[in-house]
C-alpha cells in the first residue's frame, strides 16, 4: 500500500532575525483532515512560522509541500494567493461595508452566482448563521463575526488552514462553545489545520497532534494525552499546570525523598534529579493524634504538611502547603469542596505513577 501523503509538510524550515534564530530547523506533517496545534510561550517562534507557510514571509532554509508537491524553498517559490491556504487570525476583519454574504464569497469571485450563493449559504447554514446573510458585520456579535471569519476563511476550499490564536478576543463560556464549533465545520471540509496557541487548554481541547514549541524549536510531538502523561521535562509539565518539584540525587538507581524512595533507573550514582509532579497527584489524609495514613507500596511514605492556604475554585479546590521536613511549598488540588482551613495539619502522599523523574544537568540551573 501507498504511503498516505501529507496535505502541508514542512522540512527543516529556518528564520534569523538580527543573528537569532527564531524558527530553528522546524519539520512538521499534517494528514487532510488534522488539527495540528503549534503550542508553546510567547515568542518562541509559532508565528513565524505560521507566515512563512502562509507565504507572507521567507524562510531562510527549509521547504514546503503541499500535497506532496513543493510549494516554496530557497529557489522557487509559490506566491500566497495561490497556495489555497485559509487564514484565520485574532485580529481577523470582517470587511466593514460588505454584507455578511460578500464577506463570506469574497474569495469565490470566479465562481458563477448560483453556485457562489449555494456554497455562502450551506457555510453560513452550519455555522449556525444562516439568517444573517444579508445582515452587516456592525449587527453581530464577536463570537457572530468569529464565525463568519470561519466561513469566508473556508469558502474557497482551502486545502490547509492556519490559525493564529483566533479565539483569544472571546470571552471564556463563548471561546468553548465557538471552538467545538469551528472543529466541527474544519473536520467536515477535512481541511488540514495548523492551530497556533500558547494555551495549553485550547490546544488539548482543539488538537489531534500538538507540536509543543520553545526557542523556535520543535521539542516533543504527539498526540494531547501523550504530550501531557509522558512530558519530556519539568519545563513541559510545568507549561501545561502547576507542578510540585522534589530535589533528590540518586544512589543504586534510586532516589531518596521525604516520601519515600523514587526508582531512577539508568540514571548514575550521584546524579541530580528532579521529581516533578501535578497537585492533581497529591493524596491528603487527615492528621490521626499526629499520625499518617500507614504506608502502601504505590503511594510511599507520607510527609507531614500544614496547610498555608486553600482557594475555593468551583469543580476543585487548590490548597498550599507547608511541608515539615523543610518549609518548603507544595499544591495539591482536591476535588469538591473540600476546603481545609489555614493551620489545619495533614499527611500527604504522592501517586507514584504519576510521578516524573528528570535527571538535571547541574542543580544550579534546575
Ligand atoms: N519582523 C521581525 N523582526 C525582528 N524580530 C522579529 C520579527 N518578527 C518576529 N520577531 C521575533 O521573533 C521571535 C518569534 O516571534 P513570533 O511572533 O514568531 O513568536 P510567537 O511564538 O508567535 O509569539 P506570540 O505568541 O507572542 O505571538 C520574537 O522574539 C519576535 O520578537
Amino acid at each position: 500500500m501507498q504511503a498516505a501523503i501529507p496535505r502541508l509538510e514542512i522540512r527543516n524550515l529556518k528564520r534569523r532575525y538580527d543573528g537569532r534564530a527564531v524558527v530553528d530547523d522546524v519539520s512538521l506533517q499534517i494528514m487532510p483532515g488534522q488539527v495540528t496545534c503549534l503550542l508553546g510561550p510567547s515568542g518562541c517562534g509559532k508565528s513565524t512560522t505560521l507566515r512563512m507557510i502562509a507565504g507572507v514571509e521567507m524562510q531562510d532554509s527549509g521547504s514546503i509541500y503541499v500535497d506532496g508537491k513543493l510549494i516554496c524553498d530557497t529557489n522557487f517559490r509559490v506566491p500566497p494567493e495561490r497556495r489555497e491556504i485559509g487564514l484565520m487570525f485574532q485580529d481577523f476583519a470582517l470587511f466593514p461595508h460588505l454584507s455578511v454574504a460578500d464577506n463570506v464569497g469574497f474569495g469565490l469571485k470566479t465562481m458563477d452566482k448560483a453556485a457562489r450563493r449555494a456554497r455562502i449559504e450551506d457555510l453560513l447554514e452550519r455555522v449556525d448563521l444562516k439568517r444573517f446573510v444579508d445582515g452587516y458585520p456592525h449587527q453581530l456579535s464577536g463570537g457572530e463575526q468569529q464565525r463568519v471569519a470561519l466561513a469566508r476563511a473556508l469558502a474557497p476550499r482551502p486545502r490547509i488552514m492556519l490559525m493564529d490564536e483566533p479565539f483569544s478576543g472571546l470571552d471564556n463560556r463563548l471561546r468553548d462553545e465557538i471552538r467545538d464549533h469551528t472543529l466541527t465545520v474544519l473536520k467536515e471540509e477535512d481541511t488540514a489545520v495548523l492551530l497556533v496557541t500558547h494555551e495549553p487548554d485550547e490546544a488539548m481541547r482543539m488538537a489531534d497532534e500538538i507540536a509543543l514549541m520553545r526557542d523556535g524549536k520543535i521539542v516533543q510531538q504527539g498526540a494531547p494525552y501523550n504530550v501531557y502523561t509522558r512530558p519530556l521535562d519539568r519545563a513541559s509539565v510545568s507549561f501545561f499546570s502547576d507542578a510540585n518539584v522534589l530535589h533528590a540525587e540518586v544512589s543504586g538507581a534510586l532516589a531518596q525523598t521525604p516520601f519515600g524512595r523514587f526508582l531512577a533507573p539508568g540514571v548514575p550514582d550521584g546524579t541530580p534529579v528532579d521529581i516533578v509532579f501535578r497537585p492533581q497527584h497529591v493524596r491528603i489524609d487527615f492528621d490521626r493524634g499526629g499520625k499518617g495514613p500507614v504506608p502502601t507500596a504505590t503511594d510511599g511514605t507520607a510527609a507531614r504538611a500544614t496547610v498555608a492556604r486553600a482557594r475555593f475554585m468551583g469543580n476543585e479546590s487548590l490548597v498550599e502547603f507547608v511541608m515539615d521536613y523543610d518549609g518548603s511549598t507544595l499544591k495539591a488540588t482536591v476535588p469538591n469542596v473540600f476546603l481545609p482551613q489555614p493551620g489545619a495539619v495533614m499527611w500527604l502522599t504522592i501517586r507514584r505513577d504519576r510521578c516524573f523523574v528528570f535527571p538535571v544537568a547541574s542543580r544550579s540551573t534546575s
